[in-house]
């Protein structure tokens, strides 16, 4: 095996799921554009969300293998790929929506805590130490999606945009080289999607590499840098904005496919 850990972040070699006799997602090679926004689109029930799943170790491909800065993940468990520096969001539904803003970034950083039960009982300095550093992490990444760590509200109490900047700051709070998003800005207004596009812009600038999910057309051609794009669980193109936009095998499929952009 070929690697270039200094270069490849991750990488999938003829990726393939199949759900009894439907092969959602079929022989997919793609490399993620290391400090890049990537997107994968494509019609509906074309196999992004599988193929994020796939990405992120929440399924197990029935076919090929995925590469993470050259080592073979294919069979690591989703919490382990979390530890090894992929980090993802979840949809807002999956907050905890009456407890504090800092509580449920905690509650995602904590997972990843080396303390056992006994550290809890006795209240060892390894578990004091390791909340600290939770704390000021959760401080961090919720500064960095533009909420205040100090703000006292239950998510609940948060606009749906707001709610999606908790579960980045999750996600970022994971210390993670690679973010996936899994459709960013479904539910929010254009407004608020500009301000969601400008904070993902800024993942980038300081060195994370993105790749997301969405099925809003014009915020993924002014967002990503590299786009790929499946239909009927294959790539059929990927290139700039530019290029899958005047793909003739991704204008057929979007006519044939009703895209919900
Ligand atoms: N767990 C599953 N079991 C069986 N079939 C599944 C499962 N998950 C997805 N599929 C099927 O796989 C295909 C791809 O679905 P997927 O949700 O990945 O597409 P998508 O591109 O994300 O669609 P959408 O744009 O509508 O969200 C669909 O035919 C879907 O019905």
């Amino acid at each position: 095996m070929t690697s270039s850990p200094n270069t490849d972040l991750l990488q999938v070699e003829n990726l393939g799921i199949a759900f009894g006799g439907l092969q959602a997602v079929s022989g997919v090679n793609y490399r993620v554009t290391p400090n890049a926004i990537n997107a994968v689109i494509g019609p509906n029930g074309a196999g992004k969300s599988t193929f994020f799943n796939l990405l992120s170790g929440f399924y197990k491909p029935t076919s090929g293998r995925i590469l993470w800065r050259g080592q073979d993940v294919t069979r690591v468990p989703a919490h382990e790929m979390a530890k090894l520096g992929i980090a993802r969001t979840f949809q807002t539904t999956s907050l905890f929506k009456e407890l504090p803003i800092i509580e449920n970034v905690l509650l995602g950083t904590r997972l990843r805590g080396r303390s056992g039960v006994w550290d809890a009982i006795l209240r060892t300095s390894r578990l004091k130490r390791e909340e600290n550093e939770a704390r000021e992490r959760a401080s961090w990444a919720l500064d960095f999606v533009g909420l205040g760590p100090n703000d006292p509200r239950p998510v609940a109490m948060l606009t749906q945009e707001a709610q999606k900047r908790v579960s980045i700051a999750i996600a970022l709070a994971t210390n993670p080289n690679l973010v996936l998003l899994d459709e960013p800005a479904a539910g929010i207004n254009p407004e608020e999607t500009a301000g969601l596009t400008r904070l993902i812009r800024k993942m980038t600038e300081h060195g994370l590499t993105v790749l997301l999910i969405e099925h809003k057309m014009n915020m993924i051609m002014n967002l990503a840098n590299h786009i790929m794009v499946l239909h009927h669980g294959q790539k059929i193109a990927e290139g700039t904005p530019q290029e899958v936009q005047g793909d003739p095998a991704v204008i057929s499929a979007y006519l044939g496919g009703g895209s919900r952009a």
